[in-house]
């Protein structure tokens, strides 16, 4: 299912930390960047907070610049992006700031804990949506999709909220503005806390941008792990999506699609990459990106191809289809945006092929579109 773009953002210190010990929030940012995390949640159809943070913070989580509210206006958006808190025990102060200030505002929280929330904020014009016997972080970003119509969510922590949508492989990008101070306690807020992260140790996230804004740094980072299993990450689609960038770019064809391929390993690392006649004139993504690796590379069997066109289950230019050679590396994990359509080969269906197989083959139809973009010249009406 559709999520929203997920963004995490949060001030750290040197040492790690969010906050301190003491009663009053730490003010990591300078203001030029509080002005840089305004212009962010301007540009953002929701904001997002854990209850930890509330009853720690007391935030009112506002656009502050009246010209980005205008804008906001002008473009048709609500003046205030909608504001989103999570809670497992529903246990919700009606005195904060948050309900009282800003646009719509909405709260998930647990079957539980629905009942204690609707109790506290009632009279205050507050969702209270509850996700299940627990908080299913999927489900959360799910309903704010379909139901709450957001495409961009803005995550402004704490601690335990940013952790879990890492762990869980759910965050688009990471926005840390890294700060020139100290904490040094350790039972502060950290940034990240224990656990198993997508990829393990020896992943390395993507670093897209780093600017200084007044005394910290600003890092952005795009999460590089591939998914498990038929689950989704948020970075599955970034490959998918650079997959869809290469099918952009093949030599164009009147008798063959137009298809991008990336092999990427569990730890996030990019094997090789590969488009429709980048070798030869008859060359497919699968075909030419698997080329480039060795057969026997240990890591092929935990890496993950990602092709804008589900890999082909038959072909009369090669003696091998896109699907056997996924087979024959040993890889066990698919992702595709689009299904093979009838043109060249009647009910292709190479999804099917590996899935008989024990492949996963996981489908993102959000990306067909895109995928089939090069393509329409051979796609009829
Ligand atoms: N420097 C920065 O940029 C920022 C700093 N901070 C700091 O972070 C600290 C707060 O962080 P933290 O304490 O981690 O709190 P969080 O804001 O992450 O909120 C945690 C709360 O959210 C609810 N929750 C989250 N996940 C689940 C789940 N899976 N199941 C059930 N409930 C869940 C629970 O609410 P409930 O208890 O109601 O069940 C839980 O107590 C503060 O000190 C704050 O100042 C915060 C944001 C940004
Ligand atoms: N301390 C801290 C942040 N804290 C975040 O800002 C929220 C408060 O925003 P507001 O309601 O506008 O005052 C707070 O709840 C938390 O999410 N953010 C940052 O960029 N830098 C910082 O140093």
């Amino acid at each position: 299912m559709p999520h929203p773009y997920v963004l995490l953002s949060a001030a750290v210190s040197l040492d790690g930390y969010l906050d301190d010990t003491g009663p009053e929030r730490l003010r990591l940012s300078g203001p030029a960047d509080f002005d840089r995390v305004d212009e962010v949640r301007a540009q953002s159809d929701a904001i997002l907070v854990g209850a930890g943070t509330l009853r720690a913070d007391n935030p009112r989580l506002l656009v502050n610049s009246a010209e980005r509210r205008a804008a906001r206006l002008a473009e048709g958006r609500p003046e205030y992006p909608l504001k989103v808190t999570v809670s497992g025990g529903g246990d919700l102060d009606p005195a904060l700031n948050f309900w009282s200030t800003g646009g719509e505002k909405v709260v998930y929280t647990t079957d539980k804990g629905a009942p204690k929330a609707t109790a506290a904020l009632r009279g205050l014009g507050v969702d209270v949506v509850p996700v299940g016997p627990e908080l299913d972080w999927p489900a959360v970003l799910e309903h704010l999709h379909d139901v709450r119509g957001i495409r961009r969510l803005m995550v402004e922590g704490g601690g335990r909220v940013h952790t879990q949508l890492l762990q869980e492989g759910l965050a688009d990008e990471l926005q840390l503005a890294l700060t020139p101070l100290l904490v040094g306690q350790p039972d502060a807020p950290r940034l990240f806390g224990p656990g198993g992260y997508p990829g393990g140790v020896r992943n390395r996230m993507r670093l897209v941008e780093t600017r200084p804004v007044g005394d910290v740094v600003l890092m952005r980072y795009v999460p590089t792990a591939p998914g498990a299993g038929g689950l989704a990450s948020a970075a599955d689609r970034h490959w998918l999506e650079l997959a869809c960038e290469l099918a952009a770019q093949c030599p164009p064809s009147r008798t063959a699609f137009s298809v991008g391929a990336v092999v990427v390993a569990s730890d996030g690392t990019e094997l090789a990459r590969g488009y429709s006649r980048e070798s030869d004139p008859v060359s497919h993504a699968e075909e030419a990106a698997l080329a480039k690796l060795d057969p026997a590379d240990p890591r092929l069997p935990t890496a993950t191809v990602y092709s804008s066109l589900e890999p082909c289950a038959r072909r009369a230019s090669r003696p091998a289809p896109c699907a056997r050679l996924i087979l024959e590396a040993g890889v066990r994990r698919v992702v595709t945006a689009w299904c093979e359509p009838d043109t060249f080969v009647p009910s292709a269906d190479g999804s099917g092929l590996l899935s008989a197989r024990g492949v996963d083959v996981v489908v993102l139809p959000e990306y067909g579109e895109r995928a089939a973009e090069p393509n329409r010249h051979l796609l009829g009406g």
